[in-house]
């Protein structure tokens, strides 16, 4: 995980022609005609879409455009209706989320899922990869599974640290703020040593203080080579953190480019308005 490459490769992005389904110079994710419906709802329809490795992709778009839905499906906690995908140069069409985890792609969710009732420590080991424990593998076996467990706890208080919620370890992720559930979740989506995380709205629900930090944390996880896709409904942190945003409106890829070219997209601008014109505004859209 080094981007350490002369050019790094979010740089790698600059000069790319800003237009639906552009292609990226290093893909990791690439996406091709993927659809979801629902009864006769087209959530998702999709041609081409591809992601940059080492690049930080905002996806955005007005609500209802089918983000989270497309979240989903690549993830592998819902099942696409047609079209095919690939990550880093393999086949991951229709793969469960837990092959998905094993072959370096790592989702986290709209609401927080760190089970409440578990301390901060239990929720980091409970996404250890692999979950062996010992009604799986046989006692002979034990004292190598408790080595395991020891690097898992390592890599967990590790993560703790860098996130600062090392003095939280042992108090039910129940007691955390909505802030430090998120910091809290994308430690945890580190514990399988990911190539690829997508984050569902991550500052959602998060004071300003800690968006601050985690900002900060996620430009750094790129620094360090990691790929970054987030939805996100907050311009400013859009604006702030993405090497390239993706928009999206009624399922379908209608923009992309750098951040500071997807203002004056007449497509994003139509997405938006249309969306405001068509029904009562989001609080988000209001405040824009
Ligand atoms: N399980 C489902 N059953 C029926 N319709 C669904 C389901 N999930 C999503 N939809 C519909 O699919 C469309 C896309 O929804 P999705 O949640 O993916 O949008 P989004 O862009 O993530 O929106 P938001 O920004 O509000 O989270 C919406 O019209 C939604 O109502």
């Amino acid at each position: 995980m080094t981007a350490d490459r002369g050019v790094s490769d979010a740089g790698r992005l600059s000069g790319i022609v800003p237009e639906p389904g552009v292609r990226k110079p290093d893909p990791l994710l690439v996406l091709d005609q993927v659809t979801r419906t629902f009864g006769g709802l087209v959530a998702v329809r999709v041609e081409h879409l591809e992601m940059q490795r080492g690049a930080i992709t905002a996806l955005i778009g007005p609500n209802g455009a089918g983000k989270t839905t497309l979240f989903n499906v690549i993830s592998g906690f819902d099942r696409a209706d047609g079209g095919s995908w690939s990550f880093d140069g393999q086949p991951l069409t229709g793969s469960p989320a837990h092959r998905v985890a094993r072959r370096g792609l790592v989702r986290t969710f709209q609401l927080t899922r760190t089970p409440a009732r578990l301390t901060v420590m239990e929720n980091m080991l409970l996404a250890a990869p692999g979950q062996r424990g010992e009604r799986t593998l046989p006692a002979l076996l034990r004292p190598l599974w408790r080595g395991q467990e020891r690097d898992f706890e390592r890599r967990a208080d590790e993560l703790l640290d860098r996130f600062r919620l090392a003095p939280l370890r042992d108090d039910h992720a129940g007691t955390l703020s909505g802030g430090q559930r998120k910091l809290l979740e994308l430690a945890r989506a580190l514990m399988a040593r990911p190539v690829m995380i997508m984050l569902d709205e991550p500052m959602a629900g998060v004071n300003p203080a800690l968006t601050q930090s985690l900002l900060g944390h996620i430009t750094q996880l790129r620094d360090e080579g990691l790929t970054v896709c987030f939805v996100e409904h907050d311009m400013d942190v859009v604006m702030g953190i993405s090497d390239w945003v993706a928009v999206m409106a009624d399922g379908r890829l209608v923009a992309e480019g750098p951040p500071h070219t997807i203002g004056k997209n007449a497509a994003v601008v139509d997405a938006y308005l249309g969306k405001r014109h068509d029904e009562p505004g989001t609080a988000t859209e209001e405040e824009e």
